[in-house]
């Protein structure tokens, strides 16, 4: 145990392995473990959601009622499921959490997710008191959970408990702010009535974000230049004043990759192993990828991509740079779920090009790794991107990535042509498609012709290494500061 053992209670509306829509459930999973690994306590709390993985094994623990004195009151049960040894609480509540998808169905949001997430954040404070748990932190995670840090200051403070605890809110991703209608909230009353009055905006809302910027102790966001850019106005998504407010308890950690999930030598959804020193299993890994999509099998270069299909993602300016680009001799394989005219337009454009342009619809883990594993390239174009995974994954790969210099993604690749000796990606900086094309069509050529330059490339980024066990040093860093 590197410094003194804390207790950290991790409140998350997604953790891998159980529930997943995105890269907050990979952080909600490893940096637990990792903090449990430098010997901290940690205790992990969800909402029961009806997609919840080994839901069938959860252990029953309690049930009780939440009442506020505006008249409103709902039943929760508590029950417990295991991450390795870590408790995972999980808060039921039939109306709430026992639907079809966590937060929406099709491309809108539930109508009523303030209320349900305000209710879960509430429920995480009185399952913690109930259940009697020591605290010392309260780590929330996006907006989902930030009226925590407002209930701990104004409700809690008085619990022998919690009174003492300590908050930071971690932002993944800011462009999701949880701005919802004050009529929202007013079943809660009084213990929520005053921020409503303090927060509430020009279109009569409260932003759950904004209130967990103002009040938590210390706010960390996902990677260091994601920090830098949350106090912009072009990359804080309207926030900026916010986060310049609290600059000096703001810190950007970056993100890690776990690799015993995100291991070319040992990942048991590839068909073939490989390592730095043999590649060899990663060409059947391509071969393996080329047949499973039905692609032509041969040694043409594949670009590979795994991601949400939101705008965040660069899809307006690589559509058009694929347009062209397809025209040479590659392949591309998209996989992804999400927005309806995305995809619409990826399956035109792979009926143009069918033996050129594989566009997956649909949410796969196992063929999320063996893309990774057996694209050339990796593409992220992202427009905006706190700190991305996919491209610490694909680096773990040997795939060399082709991002968008912004946010996390500046932060973990290195440009060929900025700096040879010791480059492992591409970067693009301009959000245009022809920045991107010139850019695709630049690591063609190095594929063509600079063979030897790529395979030092690609044994670079085997080798570089994103551990969440330095996030997890990092913070703790945090905690201890918040304590003090
Ligand atoms: N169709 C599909 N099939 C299988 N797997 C899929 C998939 N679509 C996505 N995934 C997986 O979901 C995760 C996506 O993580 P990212 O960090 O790249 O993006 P996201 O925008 O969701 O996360 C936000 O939070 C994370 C965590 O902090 C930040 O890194 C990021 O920048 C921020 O936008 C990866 O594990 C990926 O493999």
């Amino acid at each position: 145990m590197s410094k003194e053992s804390v207790n950290v209670l991790f409140v998350a509306s997604e953790i891998e392995g159980f529930i997943k829509t995105g890269g907050l459930a990979d952080v909600a999973k490893y940096l637990p473990l990792a903090l449990r690994n430098l010997g901290h306590r940690v205790t992990l709390i969800m909402p029961f959601f009806r997609n919840i993985a080994h839901r069938d094994e959860a252990q029953f623990i309690d049930r009780f009622s939440i009442k506020t004195e505006a008249g409103f009151e709902k039943e929760i049960g508590l029950w417990q499921l295991m991450l390795e040894d870590i408790c995972v609480y999980c808060i039921e509540q039939h109306d709430y959490y026992d639907r079809s998808q966590p937060y929406s169905e099709g491309e809108y949001g539930y109508p009523d997710n303030g209320e349900r997430f305000a209710f879960f954040n509430l429920s995480v404070l009185e399952a913690a008191a109930r259940l009697d748990l020591d605290v010392d932190i309260i780590h929330c995670n996006d907006w989902h959970t930030a009226l925590i840090p407002y209930l701990v200051k104004t409700q809690y403070h008085a619990h022998p408990k919690l009174g003492q605890a300590k908050t930071v809110l971690t932002i993944h991703n800011a462009i999701f702010q949880g701005q919802f209608e004050r009529r929202q909230f007013e079943m809660f009353g009084d213990l929520i009535a005053p921020l409503v009055d303090t927060l509430l905006d020009g279109y009569q809302c409260l932003n759950m974000l904004k209130a967990g910027i103002r009040f938590s102790d210390k706010i960390t966001a996902v990677s260091p230049n994601y920090a830098n850019e949350l106090l912009t106005r072009l990359g804080a998504h309207g926030l900026h004043e916010f986060f310049q407010q609290r600059h000096s308890d703001l810190t950007g950690i970056l993100n890690g990759c776990d690799y015993k999930d995100w291991n070319p030598t040992t990942d048991s959804m590839l068909p073939a192993h490989y390592s730095c020193d043999d590649l060899s299993g990663k060409w059947q890994c391509k071969e393996a990828l080329q047949n499973e999509l039905q692609l032509p099998v041969n040694q043409i270069p594949v670009f590979g991509m795994v991601c949400r299909l939101t705008e965040q993602k660069g899809f307006y300016i690589l559509l058009p740079a694929l347009e062209l680009f397809l025209r040479h001799h590659v392949q591309v394989v998209i996989i992804g779920t999400g927005d309806s005219q995305i995809a619409q337009q990826l399956d035109r454009l792979q009926q143009r090009y069918p033996d050129k342009l594989r566009f997956v619809n649909a949410y796969s883990n196992p063929l999320a790794h063996l893309i990774e594993a057996g694209s050339d390239f990796f593409l992220m174009p992202s427009l905006f991107e706190p700190c991305g995974l996919n491209q610490m994954y694909s680096l773990a790969y040997g795939t060399i990535p082709i991002i968008r210099g912004v946010g996390g993604l500046q932060d973990t690749v290195v440009d060929y042509d900025q700096n040879q000796d010791d480059a492992d990606g591409f970067i693009f900086y301009p959000p245009e498609s022809s920045e991107l094309l010139n850019l695709l069509r630049r690591a063609l050529l190095a594929y063509l012709e600079e063979p030897e330059q790529l395979s030092l490339m690609r044994k670079r980024a085997m080798q570089r290494e994103f551990s969440w066990d330095k996030a997890a040093h990092q913070y703790c860093d945090i905690y201890t500061q918040a304590l003090n």
